[in-house]
């Protein structure tokens, strides 16, 4: 992997015609082939950097392909998923989410709604209807965090039924997150920065993953989404494609476009982290999953920088006679606040409406 700091960060290595073409129609992702920037391929750093500038400048989404991720852990992430929401009920409100975003979230049992946001995208004002089971990093009983209750850093919960579920997502996230890693260059050259940029900041970087169930809803109400137009607060986002339809993204015109399905690919967005670091130069583009033709499944991988990294912009990323858009803050004091604007589960009072309907639905 060509990392030298001292690699020039003014490349003139322009976005490709594909690109460029994918973005104008904004019909489709953009698809990026990873295969020659993996085989250390001379030049691939660059043009990718240029593409991944492009992309993020403007819609912000877009596919990759030939990533290494092998399709066999990918099946299994997803076939264990769907075993995952098969459990019954009354195991799976064991381990719901509380203190920590770390476990079981009912279907309708809140709602992302990102004030942050909102005056970017449709207001959503009805429940959620997806359900979900989150993950953070895995730790060990005797990490400090753990110990200290630090909030979303304690233990994860695992299905107790489902024993072969932990097995096979561990080696999906550790494969997600050397991936993720990998990917940092190419960011950090987007920007214009020395290949080796970002790696002082992911040292034991965090990541969150949410196996999630999207079941088709028959009273769906005006309002209502499978999930919420939201941006991610990730630093990127992994998504593996599923055939099944219902994802949608903003498009630089604020139009949605549908995402169609490129086998073996995956999906790469960016989320507010990035968008803070550039100082809005890379847009967390918002996105929402509308109620699908039949049952869906997630394995979504939001990768983070290390809990104390600084995700204030960084200084060069702020133009001539631009100011810092962003205050200086550590990751875990942006991520907090991130998840309270978007999760409404510990509201005593927006429980009081959902909680009949979350208990008792079907997922
Ligand atoms: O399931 C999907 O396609 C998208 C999920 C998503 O946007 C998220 O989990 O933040
Ligand atoms: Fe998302």
């Amino acid at each position: 992997m060509p990392t030298s700091a001292s690699e020039k960060t003014d490349s003139k290595v322009t976005a490709s015609a594909g690109v460029r073409a994918s973005i104008a129609d904004c019909k489709d992702l953009p698809v990026l082939d990873l295969g020659p920037y993996l085989a250390d391929a001379p030049g691939a750093l660059e043009q990718l950097a240029s593409d991944v500038k492009f992309i993020q400048e403007n819609l912000g989404f877009f596919a990759i392909v030939n990533h290494g991720i092998p399709q066999s852990l990918i099946d299994e992430a997803f076939r264990q998923t769907e075993k995952l929401f098969e459990i019954p009920m009354e195991e799976k409100l064991k381990h719901r989410v509380g203190f920590h975003h770390q476990g079981y979230l009912p279907p309708k049992s809140s709602i992302l709604k990102s004030c942050a946001i909102m005056e970017k995208i449709a207001v959503n004002t009805k429940k959620d209807t997806n359900a979900a089971w989150v993950f953070m990093r895995n730790r060990n009983a005797d990490d400090p965090k753990v110990l200290a209750n630090v909030r979303h850093r304690g233990l994860n919960q695992w299905p107790d039924s489902l024993p072969e579920f932990k097995k096979a997502l561990d080696a999906y996230v550790t494969a997600m997150e050397q991936l993720a890693l990998k990917l940092l260059p190419i960011y950090a050259r987007a920007l214009g920065l020395p290949a080796d940029y970002f790696e002082s900041m992911f040292k034991t970087p965090e990541y969150y993953l949410r196996c999630a169930y999207y079941h088709p809803e028959e009273g769906m109400e005006e309002g209502q989404y499978a999930l919420a137009p939201h941006s991610d607060g990730s630093f990127l986002t992994l998504l593996p494609m599923t055939p099944v339809p219902g994802l949608e993204v903003m498009t630089p015109s604020k139009e949605w476009l549908k995402v169609s399905y490129v086998k073996g690919a995956l999906i790469v967005n960016t989320g507010q982290v990035l968008n803070r670091l550039s100082n809005d130069r890379f847009i967390a583009t918002p996105h929402r999953v509308v109620n699908p033709p039949m049952k869906r499944y997630g394995v979504v991988f939001f990768f983070y920088p290390d809990d104390d990294a600084n995700v204030g912009p960084i200084p060069s990323c702020i133009g001539p006679g631009e100011k810092a858009k962003y205050d200086s803050r550590s990751f875990y004091d942006f991520f907090v606040p991130y998840l309270d604007d978007l999760y409404h589960y510990n509201d005593p009072n927006f429980m009081k409406d959902v909680e009949p309907e979350g208990v008792t639905s079907k997922a």
